[in-house]
C-alpha cells in the first residue's frame, strides 16, 4: 500500500526502565510508527504492559501508535488502549470470538482496525471482514517473544494476502524476526509495514538504532521496488 517501506520498531526489545528515552531515541533514528505488543500470559505465555504504560509513553513522540494486543478475550480492553493513545489496535483472529464485532468496535473509537493472524491460521479467516480492515498483521513467528527465527513458509501467505485485499487500502504488516535478510523476502510478496525489535534495538544506542533501521529499509525498499 506505501510506496516505501514502513518501519514498525517493537519495544519489545527496548530497555524498559527507560522506555520514554528509548521511544525517543528510536523515533530520532528514523523509525517510521512505535509497535507496542501487548501479552496476557493467557493467549501468549509471556506478559508484557497495558494501557497505563502506553498512555505513559504516549507523549514522548507523535509518531503513530501500532498496539497489538495478544490478549483474549480483547473486547473489554479496547477502549482502555483507545483511550491511551493508541492509533491503530490489531487484534488476532484466534483470540477473537467475534471478529467482525471486535473490528467495528476498534473503528467506533476512532481508530485503525487490524487483525493478526498466527503463522499457522489460514487467510480464509479474514475473506469476510476485509472491508472493516486497515491492517493485517502476519505473524511470522509464534507470539510471545521477541529474538525468534522467521518462519519463511508465511512469505507464501504474504503473497496470498496482497492478492486477496486487491486495490483496498490496506496496510499488510509482517512481525517477527524481521532483519535486513529477512525483510526483501516479505517486501517483495507485498509487505509494506515490518515490524522490528531484535536487529532495530541491537547495539543499545542511537547510533546503532539509526544503523539498523537504515539497514532493513535500504534492503527491503529495494525489494519492494523490483516487485512494483
Ligand atoms: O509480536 C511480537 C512477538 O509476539 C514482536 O513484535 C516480535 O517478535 C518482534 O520481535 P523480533 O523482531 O525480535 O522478532
Ligand atoms: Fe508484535
Amino acid at each position: 500500500m506505501s510506496e516505501k517501506t514502513i518501519i514498525a520498531p517493537s519495544v519489545l526489545s527496548a530497555d524498559f526502565s527507560r522506555l520514554g528515552e528509548e521511544v525517543e531515541t528510536v523515533c530520532r533514528a528514523g523509525a517510521d510508527w512505535i509497535h507496542l505488543d501487548v501479552m496476557d500470559g493467557h493467549f501468549v505465555p509471556n506478559i508484557t504492559f497495558g494501557p497505563p504504560v502506553v498512555k505513559a509513553i504516549r507523549n514522548r513522540t507523535d509518531k503513530v501508535f501500532d498496539c497489538h494486543l495478544m490478549i483474549a478475550p480483547a473486547d473489554p480492553f479496547l477502549g482502555a488502549f483507545a483511550d491511551a493513545g493508541c492509533d491503530i489496535i490489531t487484534v488476532h483472529a484466534e483470540a477473537t470470538t467475534h471478529l467482525d464485532r471486535s473490528l467495528q468496535a476498534i473503528r467506533d473509537l476512532g481508530c485503525k482496525a487490524g487483525v493478526s493472524l498466527n503463522p499457522s491460521t489460514p487467510e480464509s479467516a479474514i475473506e469476510y471482514v476485509l472491508d472493516r480492515l486497515d491492517l493485517i498483521l502476519l505473524m511470522t513467528v509464534n507470539p510471545g517473544f521477541g529474538g525468534q527465527a522467521f518462519i519463511s513458509s508465511v512469505v507464501e501467505k504474504v503473497r496470498r494476502v496482497k492478492s486477496m485485499i486487491g486495490s483496498r487500502p490496506i496496510h499488510i504488516e509482517i512481525d517477527g524476526g524481521v532483519t535486513p535478510e529477512t525483510a526483501p523476502l516479505v517486501a517483495a510478496a507485498g509487505a509494506d509495514v515490518l515490524v522490528a525489535g531484535s536487529a532495530v534495538f541491537k547495539g543499545g544506542n542511537a547510533e546503532a538504532y539509526a544503523k539498523n533501521i537504515a539497514a532493513i529499509r535500504a534492503a527491503s525498499d529495494g525489494a519492494m521496488k523490483k516487485a512494483a
